[in-house]
């Protein structure tokens, strides 16, 4: 479903003489249909630059990034959008929203936008903000106010209501709490159970080991390494 190959990196600092930084060469991954992998190695060896570049946020200087069939390394913005509204989900660390949406549309949004009807989307949306314990009075509302433990837990309702065949996790359990950190690993087993294809970086070791198939160490990427 998720396949690297020979992917490299350089990064040019337009403010410091257009210097032109390698972060990553050689870089090879794959991931089966509900499979896990996570991507593990010491701050800055490149897990996040990894992760964007799968998602398309980043563009690879070479190789290839295959998600369903498209090339995300040479893929038309357009068809990166489409991928991402029907393939490829991602939960980053943070929540980005419009300003004035209430939760409850929020997070049926990725439902919407495939299609769903509304009645299914919302009870969806509304299923999920229940597991992961977000009271029915704060549905109606902005999550712009919300904690920030609240936030997260929105987005992560966010990037789970579409059955996206491939999943991006950037640290889904970071600073939850046991109760809610359950309910997101049971979210990440039932993605893995109806096939979905799954990159995570999880700083959490037991909630690696618990939903993670294989890991890769980025740091076999580094420049020097390859
Ligand atoms: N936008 C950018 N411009 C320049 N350099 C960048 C940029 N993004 C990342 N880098 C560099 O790429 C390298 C890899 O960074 P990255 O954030 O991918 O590491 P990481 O493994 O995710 O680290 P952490 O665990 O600390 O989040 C670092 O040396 C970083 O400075």
């Amino acid at each position: 479903m998720i396949e690297i190959e020979s992917v490299s990196k350089t990064f040019t600092l337009h403010n410091q003489g257009s210097a032109v930084i390698p972060v990553m060469a050689g870089a090879n991954l794959s991931v089966q249909p509900g499979e896990c992998v996570a991507l593990i190695g010491a701050s800055g060896a490149g897990k996040s630059t990894l992760m964007r570049m799968i998602y398309g946020n980043y563009l690879a200087a070479s190789g290839r990034i295959m998600v369903g069939g498209i090339d995300v390394a040479q893929a038309a913005p357009r068809d990166i959008l489409a991928l991402r509204r029907q393939t490829l989900g991602y939960v980053s660390q943070f929540l980005r929203v419009v300003p004035r949406v209430p939760t409850l549309e929020v997070v049926a949004e990725p439902l919407l936008m495939v299609g769903e009807e509304r009645e299914v989307a919302l009870a969806r949306a509304g299923d999920l903000l229940t597991r992961l314990n977000i009271p029915e009075r704060l549905w109606g509302l902005s999550p712009t106010t919300f904690s920030g433990g609240e936030q997260q837990r929105v987005n992560i309702a966010r990037g789970f209501a579409h059955a996206y065949p491939a999943l991006l996790l950037d640290e889904p359990t970071a600073s939850l709490d046991a109760r809610n950190r359950e309910t997101v690993l049971s979210l990440v087993e039932e993605a893995k159970a109806r096939g979905a294809a799954i990159v995570g970086i999880f700083h959490d070791e037991a909630a690696r080991d618990r939903v993670c198939d294989h890991e890769i160490d980025v740091t076999a990427f580094t420049p020097e390494a390859a």
